[in-house]
């Protein structure tokens, strides 16, 4: 199937710029040129820190992309507060998370309203990582593979085979972040497979085949192997291990085949 890992590390609302230019700097000093031929790495850092974090990558050609944490579903405009994914762009990002679990609860964001984000940064060249996931009581319940599927459904409605053909999903179980308490490998393979199964069914088989699956939650050096070793998942989107600039590249060494030296 061919689809090439990644490995995002999403900082959430951690490090001003200053500190966004030293921890990139220092990830991409600790992972060497050859492994990004087996996987791809990025960070998502505040918006705060993407100016900053563009001209380091651009001035010392390092191969670490990076993105944004949301943008609005709108373009331009009377939007207090919000960013337009046409910024974003302009900034040089390839990738924006969309619909990460904490917004979904703490900015009341619903399916639509991801459906809606989606557009907006496939609208301005961007790669939407769309997140889905299920809170502790659907997991005890035995209902997480309807409950994800759904909300995968309802926040991917009416998107054609080529637009979903340019999106990544993010499975991150909301009882597994920042938990410390990973999903088991298998765990994340059986929602990480109903995603594709379903993604089938909305697109296309070769489509489905072709998109990015990561998992996240609890993320680290340790557990990765064993995570993205599942046939269905393609990467990780790392909270807290992110933050650390040897654990990150070491866990994207990982994905990418092997442990650094
Ligand atoms: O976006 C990242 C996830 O929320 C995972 O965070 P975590 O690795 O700190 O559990």
């Amino acid at each position: 199937m061919g689809r090439k890992p990644l490995i995002a590390g999403n900082w959430k609302m951690n490090l001003n710029h200053l500190e966004a230019i030293a921890l990139v700097q220092k990830i991409a000093f600790a992972l060497p040129a050859k492994y990004f031929d087996k996987v791809d790495v990025t960070v998502i850092p505040p918006f705060t820190d993407i100016r900053s974090v563009q001209t380091v990558v651009d001035g010392d050609k390092l191969l670490v992309t990076y993105g944004a944490q949301d943008l609005s579903e709108h373009d331009s405009g009377a939007y207090t507060g919000e960013i337009s994914g046409a910024f974003l762009a302009k900034l040089g990002c390839t990738y924006v998370v969309v619909g990460h679990s904490e917004r979904r609860t703490m900015h009341a964001e619903t399916d639509e309203v991801v459906l809606a984000k989606t557009k907006a940064a496939l609208r301005h060249g961007l790669t939407p990582i769309v997140c889905i996931g299920e809170g502790l009581e659907v997991r005890e319940s035995g209902e997480q593979v309807a409950y994800n599927v759904a909300q995968l459904k309802g926040s991917l409605a009416g998107l054609s085979a080529e637009e979903i053909g340019k999106v990544v999903i993010a499975y991150e179980p909301v009882w597994a972040i920042g938990t410390g308490r990973v999903a088991s490998a298998e765990d994340a393979q059986e929602v990480c497979s109903a995603v594709r199964g379903a993604l089938g069914e909305i697109a296309d088989k070769a489509t489905a085949d072709s998109v990015r699956v990561l998992y996240g939650g609890s993320v680290n050096a340790k557990n990765v192997g064993d995570i993205v070793g599942q046939t269905d998942v393609d990467g990780a989107l790392v909270g807290g291990a992110s933050l650390k600039s040897d654990e990150f590249a070491n866990l994207s060494a990982i994905a990418a085949g092997g442990p650094l030296p």
